[in-house]
């Protein structure tokens, strides 16, 4: 059975624990901070711990794939267990794979992480539309089956991305706004909240030359270790804050182990996120 659309399920998330998302990127030097080994016993611990600790309480958990691949397949084991009990608890998980590739290539992406019943089914997952957004379709078409979501990277919040997504078109519009123009034609007419997201960082200041009013989520990393700041939301999003997913993955991990703190930490965040949205 498939599940209710992404959108209508994020959207009620939102509302209910606030917008923030936590990343679970279990990078070495995080690990050794945390007192434990950089191996499969410390990958698994870290990452029980931040599931543990905010699962039940934040909206969104994103898994950063990479760090859990580097292990190998008891790597991609941890995940699908941290995928599970995530969700198990509550949160809906966003898993940052961000997968792109020729759409035959990309329907077994999709089959991974968005087919129901698949061992890393996720609520949604990133994707670079970077092959061609229409390389994209057969997980649009998974995700849509499924009640399962998408991110699409549209204005990422490295300073590299400017040199593909600013390049303008013939038709005069640049990469990054046709990505948004796409997300949303997908997510049109879909209430309370389309399924199909845009990437698009908080570190980029004013993007009012934008139309972010996509009817889908804007996933916003880049604040805390990124430099970006939870009262930059405002400023940088405009009217379209209400839809934004503020994601902080370093600034809350950086206070663990104890799962105390890092509910502490997340919890600050999720104030600043909130006083910057209802001052928008
Ligand atoms: O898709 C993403 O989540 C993403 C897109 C982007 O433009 N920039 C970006 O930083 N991210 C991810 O967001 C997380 C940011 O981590 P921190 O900088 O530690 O908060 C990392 O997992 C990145 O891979």
């Amino acid at each position: 059975m498939s599940l209710e659309p992404f959108g209508a399920r994020l959207r009620r998330a939102m509302d209910e624990r606030g917008p923030l998302c936590v990343g679970i990127d279990p990078h070495a030097s995080l690990l050794a901070d945390w007192g434990l080994n950089d191996d499969i016993a410390g990958l698994e611990r870290f990452s029980r711990t931040v599931v543990e600790a905010l699962a039940d309480r934040v909206a969104v958990l994103k898994p950063q794939s990479a760090f859990f691949e580097r292990f190998g397949s008891r790597g991609i084991a941890v995940l699908e267990k941290s995928v599970e009990e995530a969700r198990a608890a509550g949160a809906l998980v966003v898993m940052d794979a961000k997968r792109g590739d020729i759409g035959s290539t990309m329907a077994a992406y999709a089959e991974t992480f968005l087919r129901k019943d698949a061992p890393l089914f996720s609520d949604a997952l990133t994707v670079s539309p970077y092959l061609g957004y229409g390389s994209l379709k057969p997980a649009v078409e998974l995700a849509r089956e499924s009640g399962a979501g998408l991110f699409v990277l549209a204005l990422t919040s490295n300073p590299e991305g400017g040199e593909v997504q600013h390049a303008v078109r013939g038709d005069g519009r640049n990469v990054g706004a046709t990505m948004l123009a796409h997300l949303a034609a997908e997510n049109a007419g879909e209430t309370p909240l389309g399924s199909f997201g845009a990437v698009v960082g908080a570190t980029l200041g004013d993007l009012s030359s934008y139309d972010l009013d996509i009817n889908g989520p804007l996933l916003a990393p880049g604040i805390g270790a990124q430099g970006a700041t939870a009262a930059d939301l405002a400023g940088v999003f405009g009217a379209a804050v209400r839809n934004v997913v503020p994601n902080v993955s370093r600034g809350v991990l950086r206070h663990g182990p104890d799962v105390v703190a890092l509910r502490e930490s997340a919890e600050r965040f999720a104030e600043e996120i909130r006083a910057a949205v209802t001052a928008a």
